[in-house]
């Protein structure tokens, strides 16, 4: 009797920018704790985004502002435990590189070696171009975040479309190229029109994955907890819900409790 191992081909930096020369759409989809990773991964999503948004859906926080880099990392580290294909891509957290490209390049580092991921993600162009360099210098791969970026929301007050005027659209078409130009392998586009997302994709080289983007993103990132409906009061247009595990969950939990009640579980079988 042999046992077959099953081969993974991982899914590399390299292989994404390859995906979008061949015209291939790229999945990515976000997960924090090792047991949904495995289910994400098994399921050959390309890319494993352990978001900041973790502080909305894992914390219950309101914005993605308070948590931390060790709290990051923590996700980061289970996420990483059960992935076999997958790229996994960590967010910096807000306030751990904004500050100076040396604390950018230290929080990168700490993400790399602690959780063994395979690349961080940063929000924002310009301004943040020393950071980006410094972590590309040091050899981790980089992957930007244009449109809205959750980690100023304050600044602009509100979840609305981005870069619907002129000059905002010509600023993030801006910010893109200088991504690309810097060694960003990729880009994540969140919620600016169809036809800006186009633009950017046709203009760079390096695969764009867009939520709320439209369908010229060379991919297509969502929360995993909105695919599945547990995040029933979350109804932005972009969302294509797949399935109402709120529901089905509180179901299930209701009969379990109604079951504990009645006397009906653990029955004979299910008892030593
Ligand atoms: N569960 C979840 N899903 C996400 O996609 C997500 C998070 N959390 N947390 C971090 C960021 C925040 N993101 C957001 C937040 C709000 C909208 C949004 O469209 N909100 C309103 C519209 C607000 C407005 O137009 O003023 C909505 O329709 O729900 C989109 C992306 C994306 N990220
Ligand atoms: C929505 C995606 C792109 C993200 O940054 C996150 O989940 O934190
Ligand atoms: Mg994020």
């Amino acid at each position: 009797m042999s046992t077959v191992k099953k081969e993974y081909k991982r899914v590399t930096v390299k292989s994404l920018v390859d995906m979008k020369k061949n015209g291939e759409k790229i999945s990515m989809l976000t997960a924090y704790d090792y047991s949904m990773a495995k289910i994400v991964d098994s399921a050959n999503v390309d890319v494993i985004l352990v978001g900041d948004s973790a502080s909305n859906v894992m914390a219950g926080h309101e914005t993605t502002l308070p948590i931390t880099l060790d709290q990051m990392i923590y996700h980061a580290t289970s996420v990483i435990r059960a992935v076999q294909r997958a790229l996994v891509v960590v967010d910096i957290p807000f306030g751990s590189y904004q500050s100076d490209p040396k604390e950018a390049l230290r929080s990168a580092i700490r993400i790399m070696k602690e959780s063994g991921a395979h690349a961080v993600k940063l929000e924002g162009g310009e301004e943040i171009k020393e950071s980006v360099k410094r972590i590309l210098n040091a050899g981790i791969p980089v992957m930007g975040h244009l449109g809205l970026t959750p980690q100023s929301i304050y600044k602009f007050g509100t979840y609305t479309v981005r870069a619907k005027e002129e000059q905002e659209a010509e600023k993030l078409i801006q910010d893109a190229k200088l991504l690309e130009k810097l060694g960003c392998f990729s880009i994540v586009l969140e919620k600016i029109p169809a036809e800006l997302t186009k633009k950017v994709s046709e203009s760079i080289s390096i695969p764009t994955i867009g939520i709320g983007g439209g369908k010229h993103a060379d991919g297509q990132v969502l929360v995993i907890h909105d695919l599945l409906g547990m995040t029933h009061e979350f109804n932005p247009r972009f969302l294509r819900r797949y399935m109402n595990l709120y529901e089905d969950m509180g179901n299930a939990i209701s009969q379990y409790v109604n079951d504990v009640k009645n006397r009906d579980f653990p029955n004979d079988q299910e008892q030593y």
